[in-house]
């Protein structure tokens, strides 16, 4: 890279004065048209276009997406493009709330091209451009800007003779002066204008005026001053829809887009997570989600996310990056202890509120909106903390682990994390916690038991159990005020073993086997530490029991 970048690369300006601009103090309160042009602007970027069978597959997403307006193709620029559009029109797989868009450069016979293509469609918009900055004038085309308006009002005046020969088909036209973003802003103006003056629209059939920053050249504050100098200045604003269309060389397409809408844009051009030429057109999933998550319906239906992502990536062959806004795999997760113990408090004041208003540390969105499970919104590595890892146990067996067992098995699952140095799946952290607490037997077993009234006392119980240690069966004995006292006198009786129960909890498993209970114990040994025990039993008793077992096991 240069020190003294100021010689190759000279700073953007807009060259018209916008101090008077008013679009920071505006707020959007509703849906923008949205036009995908996946199948055309993002197909065009890929290394391998679609054929037709991956264009209706991803057209059949957007239907269920719920996109009215799809730009389905470049149908002059090869046989599949055409036949796409063909086998849509033929096979009747439009429906009439939706309307297909195809784009032609300023040319005779690409423009009479794409109109074959649309023979027999009930309605269709045919989109024309040419770029207009000086960078194309002057290097691409070599035409002056007389010429380039010219090519422009060329191309209009076909659209609008083709579409006379055609009259069955209801007509909608779209004009992009390419680069407009690049373009002088009275120079872009005024082409559009000579388009304008050719189509005649009207607030009825009004002409689509789109915006491109073809390429991201400036800030997304520079893009909303230009939509609304353009907004301000164009001469029949109410027989124009202006669309934006950003690209996100500068990785602020989104912003661009939003402030776009600000600034007056009635309609957004866009793909599903920003596929497109370079960095990307602007990504509807996340303009979408954006107004969705400040309680705007953005009429468009991400309910079935995972199977979006699916398609996308299934028909583009490129995956969707696992922290792309609200839809990558990683986007709901937490690794880290603080976020988990915020994720999990949050769910539970959710849940004791009851008033259905999503206030999450951390989570702007409720993942199952988007058809996701809770489950991979906690994930343990060496960086999660006991909060997590409880989480993960109540979420996948029913668990609420009492606050002292969750720090003394975040503990050992730390030095798990820690010796592996990767995350922990959710199965293992589960083996890990049987294994901790000798869920599946250690050295001491219970055979049987029973308990009874101590005939000494009313109040008493004694616990008489068959206990087997490191093979060896015995029969012990302990009397206490309850079963849980009785069975550790018994074992404390019979194997010397010293232990003093500090606390106890049970509850009825909520996921899993929902007819089994489980017990938790914390016991004091003679050096002062402590150990817990837990059992899982159809039998809440019984349940007890196997937690004083595994509390002796855990010695
Ligand atoms: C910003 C965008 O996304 S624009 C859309 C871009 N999409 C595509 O290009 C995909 C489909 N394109 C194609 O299949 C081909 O490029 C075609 C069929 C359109 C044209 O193919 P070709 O005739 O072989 O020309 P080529 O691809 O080299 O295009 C460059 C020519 O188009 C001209 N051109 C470019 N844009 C336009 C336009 N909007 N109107 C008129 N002419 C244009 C160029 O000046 C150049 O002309 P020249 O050969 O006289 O110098
Ligand atoms: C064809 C135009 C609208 C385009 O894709 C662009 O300028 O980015
Ligand atoms: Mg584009």
């Amino acid at each position: 890279m240069l020190p003294n970048p100021e010689t190759k690369y000279r700073p953007f300006s807009l060259g018209v004065d916008m101090s008077d601009r008013t679009w920071p103090s505006k707020t959007v309160a509703k849906a923008p048209r949205w036009l995908s042009t996946d199948l055309r602007d993002g197909n065009q970027a890929l290394a391998d276009p679609m054929d037709v069978e991956k264009k209706m597959i991803f057209f059949n997403m957007l239907l269920k997406v719920g996109l009215k307006e799809i730009e389905v193709g470049f149908p002059s620029a090869s046989q599949t493009e055409f036949d796409f559009v063909r086998k849509l029109i033929e096979e009747n797989l439009i429906s009439d709330d939706v309307t297909i868009q195809v784009l032609t450069q300023s040319r005779e016979d690409l423009i009479k091209r794409s109109f074959e293509s649309l023979k027999g469609a009930k309605q269709a918009i045919v989109h024309l451009y040419n770029a207009t900055s000086p960078l194309f004038r002057r290097v691409v085309f070599g035409l002056d800007r007389a010429d380039v308006l010219a090519l422009a009002v060329r191309g209009a005046t076909l659209l609008r003779d083709e579409a006379a020969k055609q009259p069955d088909t209801d007509w909608s036209f779209e004009y992009s002066p390419e680069t407009f973003t690049a373009t002088e802003p009275e120079f872009a103006l005024e082409v559009c204008e000579a388009v304008i003056k050719v189509l005649k629209p009207t607030p009825q059939k009004p002409l689509i005026l789109n915006l491109p920053a073809t390429v991201e050249v400036a800030g997304p504050h520079t893009y909303a001053d230009q939509i609304e100098w353009f907004c301000r200045n164009v001469s029949c604003r109410d027989s124009v829809v202006i669309s934006l269309h950003p690209h996100n060389d500068r990785g602020t397409g989104t912003a661009a887009a939003e402030l776009g809408l600000l600034a007056g844009g009635d309609r957004i051009e866009g793909c599903l997570f920003g596929n497109g030429e370079r960095t990307g057109n602007v990504d509807l999933v996340t303009l979408g989600l954006n107004l969705y998550t400040q309680g705007i319906a953005p009429e468009l239906d991400f309910s079935n996310m995972r199977e979006i992502v699916r398609t996308v990536e299934h028909c583009n062959n490129i995956p969707v990056h696992p922290r792309h806004p609200y839809a990558g795999e990683l986007v709901f997760t937490a690794f880290s202890g603080s976020h988990q113990d915020a994720i999990r408090k949050g769910f539970a004041a959710h849940e004791q509120r009851n008033d259905g208003i999503w206030d999450m540390p951390y989570l702007p969105i409720d993942p199952a909106d988007l058809g996701e499970s809770y489950e991979a919104v906690i994930r343990v590595n060496s960086q999660s903390g006991k909060g997590g890892i409880a989480w993960i146990l109540e979420q996948t067996h029913g668990l609420k682990l009492p606050r002292r067992l969750q720090i003394d098995f975040s503990r050992k699952v730390q030095e798990i994390t820690d010796a592996t140095a990767r995350e922990l799946a959710s199965a293992e952290i589960w083996a890990a916690f049987q294994d901790a607490y000798h869920l599946n037997g250690g050295r001491y077993g219970l055979i049987a038991y029973e308990q009874a009234a101590a005939v000494h006392s009313g109040t008493q119980r004694t616990f008489v159990g068959r206990i087997v240690k490191e093979g060896v069966e015995a029969s012990v004995i302990g009397h206490g005020n309850g079963l849980i006292s009785s069975a550790i006198e018994a074992l404390n009786d019979h194997y010397g073993l010293e232990l003093e129960v500090m606390d106890y909890g049970q509850h009825a498993l909520t996921k899993g086997s929902l007819s089994q209970a489980v017990a938790y114990i914390e016991c004091k040994t003679p050096d002062d530490s402590r150990v817990f025990g837990i059992g899982i039993d159809d039998d809440i008793a019984t349940a007890s029991v196997k937690a004083v077992l595994s509390a002796a096991n855990g010695l």
